[in-house]
Parts: structure tokens; sequence; C-alpha cells
């Protein structure tokens, strides 16, 4: 029986009869394709991507692991749809925070209609989009004083500047409750630092993408996830990139628009890490 996934942070929401993805109980999830040559696209991304031999083994695990596309009943009502059946990222995890953080300083291309071009340019220059190189599209928090989640209003959300970002980035990894103004950043060195941290991670990605020439990833995501459930020593924080609706080939050009925006992110994160490190240093 599929199910409405319970974490998920951004994009399409399968709710009030809408169209959104679903997931099942043995930790996958049903992206439906959407109507116009989106869902084509990103199909067609996912067969590429997961038999291409020029992309390094470590690299693949940075994207959720790709099942084929399956007929299922849509959340929607309309019946059977084709669904891509993708590794459910978040599975697993009992008490997950999560973030949604879109890169790149466009997330239009070349070749779209002027009405895309039009409604993505705006977003762009509304978010940090253009800006950072990055906007955080949606996240949820797991609040340990309060032991409940927390997520956002998704218009407060893409109303964040830089600060709003930064901040956002700093209560992810805190103890405190969302609602103190001063995040502690008590988890920052154990989710975005450590040998298998956060930080880690995107500088692993950030290699691939100084030489990649392969792909083009416009408009899409890397969605972070750690455990809060106590007891469950390791954070096991983990960055994969979702959203390939919009992917290109590369055609032997470097991907600036993503690499530039990762560059970015990478830098609110070690800002944050070393601020929390002198922090404790300094005993408060
Ligand atoms: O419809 P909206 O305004 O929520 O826009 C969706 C975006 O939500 P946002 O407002 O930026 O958080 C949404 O962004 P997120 O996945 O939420 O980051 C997508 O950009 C989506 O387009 P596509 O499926 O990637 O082509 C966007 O959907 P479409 O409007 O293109 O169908
Ligand atoms: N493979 C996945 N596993 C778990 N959650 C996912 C996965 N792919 C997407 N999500 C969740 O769904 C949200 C929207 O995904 P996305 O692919 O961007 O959809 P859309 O095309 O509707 O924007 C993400 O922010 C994330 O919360």
């Amino acid at each position: 029986m599929l199910k409405v996934p319970e974490h998920q942070v951004a994009g399409h929401i399968a709710k009030d009869g809408r169209l959104g993805p679903l997931v099942d109980d043995q930790g996958r999830f049903f992206k439906p394709l959407q109507g116009d040559a989106r869902g084509e696209n990103e199909a067609k991304f996912y067969e590429s991507f997961s038999s291409n031999k020029n992309v390094p083994d470590h690299i693949h695990g940075y994207f959720p692991v790709y099942h084929g596309v399956q007929l299922v009943e849509a959340s929607d009502g309309s019946g059977k749809l084709p669904h891509m059946v993708l590794e459910d990222v978040v599975s697993g995890y009992v008490k997950p925070s999560v973030m949604d953080v879109k890169i790149g300083s466009r997330t239009w291309y070349p070749d779209v209609s002027e009405e895309y071009f039009n409604k993505c340019i705006k977003k762009d220059r509304a978010t940090t989009t253009v800006s950072l190189g990055f906007r955080v599209s949606g996240l949820k928090i797991f609040d340990r004083q309060e032991s409940r989640f927390w997520r956002p209003d998704k218009r407060v959300v893409l109303a964040y500047k830089a600060d709003g970002a930064r901040t956002a980035l700093r209560k992810f990894v805190s103890s405190n409750s969302v609602a103190d103004s001063i995040p502690d950043c008590a988890f920052a060195s154990e989710v975005y630092g450590g040998s298998n941290g956060i930080l880690a991670q995107l500088l692993g990605l950030k290699a691939w993408f100084e030489t990649q020439t392969l792909y083009h990833f416009n408009s899409c995501s890397i969605l972070m996830v750690y455990e809060n459930e106590s007891g469950d020593d390791a954070p096991r924080a983990r960055v994969k990139l979702v959203d390939f609706a919009h992917v290109l080939d590369g055609n032997g050009v470097i991907d600036h628009n993503f690499f530039g925006g990762l560059c970015s992110f990478i830098k609110f994160i070690q800002d944050i890490l070393e601020s929390s490190e002198n922090c404790c240093e300094n005993g408060h």
C-alpha cells in the first residue's frame, strides 16, 4: 500500500487530491512523471545516468538508486500513471531533519520558452538563487526541546535572504528550540563536520563537478538528512541529489551553474562549522 511521504519538504505534494510522490514501506519513493516533457526528461536522465560507466562508482552514491518506471495508482485519483521508482532517501530514519537546497545561480537554461524563463527569473531574483547561487526550497527540523517536527511555511522559506538561509542552516544543526533566536549549532561538528559529515560529502561532490562535463544539472537540489532519534549514536548525515527534470547533456562543457552554486553553499557550511568550533573553544 502506497502512502504520502511523511518527510517530503519541497516540490509537488500529494495532498488534497493533487498529484505527488508516494512511498511504500520497502524504502521506495514513487515519483509520478509529470504529463509534459519534464517527467520524460527525468526518467531519461535516470536511465542514462544509472548505466553510465563514465560516472565513478562513488558518485553514483550521491543519487537515489533508480528502479525503472512502473504504473501505479496515482495520488490524485486519476487511475494508474507511470511513476519513477527511486530509493527513498529518508527511509530508515525515525526522526530525520531534512533540507532541500536548490543549487545554481539560475534555474532557467538555454532554449526554454519565454514563459518558463520569466517564471524562473522572477523566482531566482526574489530568492537567494541569484545572489548566493543556491536557495533553500524547503526544510523540516526535529526540535529536540519540544520533541516535535518544525516545518516553516513554503512562502516563508522562499522569502529568505542570505541571513535567513544562514539561520536556517544553523537551526538545522542546533539542539535548542527552533523558537530561540540564537541557534546553538550544537550538532554542527557531528552533522556538518567529521570525515563522513555533510561537508566531507559536499567536497567529494565538488571534486567531481570540477571536471565532469557529462550533464548540466539545472534546477537540481541537494537533499540533506540526518537522524535525531536518541539512542542512535551516529547522526547518519547524508547528501543526495534530487530532481532531474531539467538536466541536459553537458556536451563537453563544465556545469558552471551548479559548480558555482555548490562552492557558495559549501562556504556557508564551512563558516557555520568554523564559528561553532571557535565558540566551543572559547567556552561560550
Ligand atoms: O508550482 P510551484 O510554484 O510550486 O513551483 C515548483 C517549484 O516550487 P518552488 O515554488 O520553487 O518551491 C519546485 O521547486 P522545488 O522542487 O520545491 O525546489 C520545482 O521547481 C517545480 O518545477 P519542476 O517540477 O522542477 O519543473 C515547480 O513547479 P511548476 O510550477 O514548474 O510545476
Ligand atoms: N528519492 C527521494 N527520496 C526521498 N525523498 C525525496 C526523493 N526525491 C524527492 N524527495 C522529496 O520530494 C521533494 C521534491 O522532490 P523533487 O524531485 O524536487 O520534486 P518536484 O519535481 O515536484 O519539484 C524533495 O524536496 C524531497 O523532500
